[in-house]
């Protein structure tokens, strides 16, 4: 490593300034000069669709790339969009404590889910929330969207859509919460396992320990098991980030919980299990075992109950 801290980033606004905030607290915790890298994915230029690019992935890829080829010495995820199997050479260093992982529906005049008129278009690209806007309302015509949350926005703004699905955590670090027109709560519309959390990767060896240190520092331990335990539930199912899965880890008192489910597609059927495990404290290790544990059982429960019929879990659908 250089004398300065290179930290990658994808150009996007959302990633800009999200990779921004955590330079000023390495900055000024680790007292390295930083400097931001835009790394540009392939994710970025295409006007594919995501599922034939290979899955939301290919954005996450090439910043590893750019991380494991030394073009800089530390990147920040989004973590609901990296994958779940470990990178060779690579480690998530720190998570830190974690936003609003609700969804938030942006729409025309004020409307809500429930005052949507029939037949209203709603944008997404999340199979996840295509299963969930259908669920709620079989009649509404869901539309593929791609693109920026400001451009997703604007669809809505030009009235080419009349609301867009998108996470509370996204709009608030752009600071456009005001485009917010409901927000879900979690208990009836659970998010993406690591919704709202960053995940903070660097190369498994030869990472400064001031940088070590200063990335110890930004970790926040109930966030770090809360996200891990929802991507072991991902893991545990063989899905891919963009499979219709959702999961919600909470820590309350001496309680670790955790609640998943498994859509159909369609949003004609789901599945859902929810375990919580004791903590005998908030160490990071009884966090992490809390994490295994609670995962391992809904997984399992999940799995015997025909999670794997219910929707193409792997690949990138
Ligand atoms: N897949 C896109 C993506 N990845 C991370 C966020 C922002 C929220 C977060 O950090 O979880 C978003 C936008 C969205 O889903 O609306």
């Amino acid at each position: 490593m250089t004398d300065t801290l290179r930290i990658g980033t994808r150009g996007s606004a959302l990633a800009v300034a999200q990779t921004q905030a955590i330079a000023d607290r390495l900055a000024a915790s680790a007292r390295v000069p930083v400097e931001l890298v835009t790394i540009t994915t392939h994710g970025d230029t295409s006007t594919e669709s995501l599922a034939s690019l290979g899955g939301t992935g290919v954005f996450a890829g090439a910043l590893r790339e750019a991380l494991r080829d030394g073009r800089c010495d530390l990147v920040v995820h989004s973590l609901k969009d990296l994958p779940t199997a470990p990178y060779e050479g690579l480690t998530v260093a720190a998570i830190p404590k974690r936003a609003d992982a609700r969804d938030a529906l942006c729409a025309r005049d004020g409307l809500t889910l429930d005052t949507l008129p029939e037949g209203a278009t709603v944008g997404t690209g999340s199979p996840r929330r295509v299963a969930q806007l259908l669920a709620r309302r079989p009649d509404l015509s869901v539309r593929e969207v791609r693109g920026n949350v400001d451009t997703r926005l604007r669809m809505v703004a030009e009235g080419a859509l009349d609301a867009v699905v998108l996470a509370a955590a996204g709009l608030s670090r752009l600071g456009l919460e005001d485009a917010v027109t409901e927000f879900f709560p979690i208990g009836d519309w659970p998010t993406a396992p690591g919704q709202g959390a960053l995940a903070l990767e660097v190369r498994s060896s030869g990472t400064p320990g001031l940088v070590t240190r200063a990335l110890q520092a930004v970790d926040h331990a109930t966030s770090h098991a809360t996200a891990t335990a929802e991507r072991l539930v991902l893991a545990g199912l063989e899905a891919g980030c963009a499979a219709p899965v959702a999961a919600s880890a909470l820590v309350e008192d001496e309680l670790f919980f955790l609640t998943a489910t498994v859509f159909r597609p369609d949003g004609t059927e789901s599945l859902t299990s929810s375990h919580a495990a004791h903590l005998e404290s908030k160490s990071i290790a009884h966090l992490a075992e809390a994490a295994g544990d609670t995962s391992r059982r809904v997984v399992a429960e999940l799995l015997a109950a025909g999670a794997a019929g219910l929707a193409p879990l792997g690949g990138t659908t």
